[in-house]
């Protein structure tokens, strides 16, 4: 079940603000008993699964009972919305199918994910706009909010909505000489809260603010050293056995109580989300729409191109 699909919030808008916030919490409620549901199921015996979305593949080690889920749409993982959705698409039948817990990692050789697609944003109309921000949105929380344990393999560049994924996830293991970060400021726009939180959640306040504000990528090196990223691993293989033995740290850890624990420390952000995510679609609209935008981001497109044929 979807997090993003169970939220009354249009009826929300419509009550009083005492009203609203006990609406929000019985949301919280059903929630986390959605998902001890699950997880109470998820004591069963391990599968052996391997199956694919269109760009996204999901398997199952036998051994371990850990899916990694691979993200595959070639350059360079470039977050459209047929993405965003397969992601939650995984996402969902990993949780529903008892796995111990989900690895996030690429198929590209030096890309975690290049963020969203920034094509999907150019020289569109409201309605794509508004498909494309609510698609992140959801593919975030299903990761955020998921109670299993979640790693990042984070094979490659992961700037912006890469660095989004990769912070949704619980642990992070990033190979050299790559970079990391939300670079948003960079490119004239700002990012809301809630794309923060992850990056809030694992930096100190001090530190954090300050790589906003730069819009600073930081190299796997300095991602290591503030804390970015929990370990640097020499390939994608050694980052996937890093992240399986994170995961493995579980094993003797009630998953109930493992589950509800990451859930309780997640909910404030994810309260906060709720209450903002229709507006901050709007917000998106009028940011992505404005002439001064929409040229930036066609410049931004041309260098890109025009570095790739360099
Ligand atoms: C830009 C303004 C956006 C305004 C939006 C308004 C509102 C708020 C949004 C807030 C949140 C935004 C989140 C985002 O995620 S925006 C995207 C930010 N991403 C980046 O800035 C990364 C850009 N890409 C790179 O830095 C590099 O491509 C790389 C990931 C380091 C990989 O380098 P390399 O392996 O050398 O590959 P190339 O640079 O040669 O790229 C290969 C082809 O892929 C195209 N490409 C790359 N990134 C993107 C992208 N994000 N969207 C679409 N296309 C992308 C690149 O143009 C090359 O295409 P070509 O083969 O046709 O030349």
């Amino acid at each position: 079940m979807k997090l993003s699909s169970r939220i009354p919030f249009r009826l929300a808008l419509k009550q009083t603000p005492e009203q609203r916030s006990s609406s929000i919490d019985t949301y919280q409620r059903t929630m986390l008993h959605s998902n001890l549901l699950r997880l109470v199921a998820r004591g069963g015996p391990k599968r052996l699964m391997s199956t694919a979305t269109k760009l996204t593949t999901v398997e199952v080690n036998d051994k371990t009972g850990i899916a990694t889920l691979t993200m595959n749409r070639p350059p360079v993982n470039s977050q459209n919305v047929q993405l965003l959705e397969d992601l939650q698409k995984s996402i969902t039948e990993i949780e529903n199918n008892k796995s111990r817990g989900l690895i996030l990692t690429s198929a590209m050789s030096n890309v975690f994910s290049a963020g969203l697609d920034i094509h999907e944003m150019y020289n569109t109309n409201e309605e794509r706009l508004r498909i494309v921000w609510t698609e992140l949105q959801n593919a975030w929380i299903a990761l955020y909010g998921s109670s299993l344990p979640t790693a990042a393999a984070i094979n490659g560049h992961a700037p912006a909505g890469g660095c989004l994924l990769a912070t949704a996830c619980e642990y992070r293991v990033m190979v050299p000489n790559c970079r990391i970060g939300l670079n948003e400021t960079q490119l004239g726009i700002i990012a809301p809260k809630w794309l923060m939180s992850g990056f809030l959640n694992v930096l100190p306040k001090r530190v954090a603010e300050r790589a906003l504000t730069q819009g600073r990528m930081f190299t796997t090196q300095e991602a290591f050293e503030v804390g970015l990223v929990d370990e640097i691993a020499n390939s994608k293989e050694e980052a996937l056995e890093k992240c399986s033995a994170f995961i493995g740290s579980f094993a003797k850890v009630n998953s109930l109580a493992r589950g509800l624990t990451k859930l309780q420390f997640r909910a404030e952000n994810i309260k906060e989300f709720e209450k903002i995510r229709e507006k901050d679609v709007a917000n998106f609209i009028a940011l992505a729409s404005r002439p001064e935008i929409q040229k930036d981001m066609g410049i931004y497109l041309e260098n890109l191109k025009k570095k790739g044929k360099k």
